[in-house]
């Protein structure tokens, strides 16, 4: 009886492993050389930041924080789209519980990609707008092919960023710089985006950026890491405060405004015109 029971629990155990394999939305490659490890987000069509993509993110990063990396790379697997932002599916006509869930692992996410302990970069090689935005501001250094646009656009669809989307974009923008373009919902090309600081550097191809980043990273290769982590948590310690402190009113601002009826019809027009949009390409 005892016996069966351990069975069925290893077998229990094998199958979680090859399902979590089967649906991974993530993967994260630790370049042997460097030692520098890239994250690449992988849920076509648009990289849609969903429960599940939010939550693979979340224990990439973690394994990134674990396994002793130099330095991580966010990219994504897509050649035209760095991460639409949030799968606006989620957020419409949505499901009690998932919702809570979803917003939930947003902000964990975001404080794990934000208060990293290791050097962040992100290789943006595609449309960056709103959420997508938001990791990319979240890592330490931004290099973008060029054609393409990022942006925090949420007030074109009615929505407004929380405090902790803002914390990130003013960690890259001056304070005038960063309301105009929020108060906007600006999306800036990749040679605006450079022009303003919102970017660093461009690259002419995914694997430029990469390399662009890992220069980026290696730069810290003399400094002493305890050293180098500690003083990016005391440059990022209000954020990362502010958000731990009021999670909870977060998520139930979060919940009351999706909730209302103009932003849910907004939400519903912007999608249809997203649908409309794809139909005719
Ligand atoms: C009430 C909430 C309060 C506070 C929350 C505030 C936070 C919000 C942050 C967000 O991230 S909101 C999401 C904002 N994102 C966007 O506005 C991006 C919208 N998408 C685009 O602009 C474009 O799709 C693109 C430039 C990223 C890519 O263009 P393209 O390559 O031409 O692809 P398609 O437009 O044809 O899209 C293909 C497919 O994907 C669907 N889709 C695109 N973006 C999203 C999304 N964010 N959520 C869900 N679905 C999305 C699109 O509808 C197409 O679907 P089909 O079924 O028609 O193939």
């Amino acid at each position: 009886m005892m016996r069966s029971k351990v069975l069925s629990l290893v077998a229990r155990a094998a199958s979680n492993r090859m399902m979590s394999t089967a649906t991974k939305l993530t993967t994260v490659e630790v370049n042997d050389k460097t030692g520098i490890a890239t994250l690449t987000m992988n849920r076509p069509p648009v990289n849609g930041l969903n429960l599940e993509l939010l939550q693979d993110l979340k224990s990439s990063i973690d394994e990134v924080e674990g396994n002793k990396s130099r330095g991580l790379i966010l990219t994504s697997s897509s050649s035209t789209i760095f991460s639409a932002g949030l799968d606006i599916l989620e957020m419409y006509k949505p499901d009690k519980d998932r919702i809570r869930a979803f917003w939930t692992q947003l902000q964990e996410t975001w404080l794990a990609l934000y208060g990293s302990s290791v050097p962040t970069a992100a290789a943006i090689n595609g449309h960056s707008p709103a959420g997508g935005c938001l990791l990319a501001t979240s890592c330490e250094y931004r290099v973008m092919v060029p054609n393409f646009t990022i942006g925090l656009n949420e007030t074109q669809l009615g929505i407004v960023a929380p405090k902790w989307f803002m914390a990130s974009f003013l960690s890259v923008l001056p304070q005038r710089e960063a309301e105009r373009a929020l108060n906007q919902g600006r999306m800036f090309t990749t040679e605006e985006a450079l022009k303003v600081g919102l970017i660093d550097e461009t690259a002419n191809s995914k694997e430029e950026a990469i390399e662009k980043c890992v220069a980026f990273i290696g730069t810290f290769a003399k400094v002493n890491p305890l050293a180098r982590s500690l003083t990016k948590q005391q440059f990022r310690a209000a954020d990362l405060q502010q958000l731990q402190n009021e999670r909870q009113q977060d998520l139930e601002k979060f919940l009351f405004f999706v909730n209302q009826p103009a932003v849910q019809k907004g939400l519903g027009i912007y999608l249809e015109g997203l649908k409309k949009k794809a139909k005719k390409q």
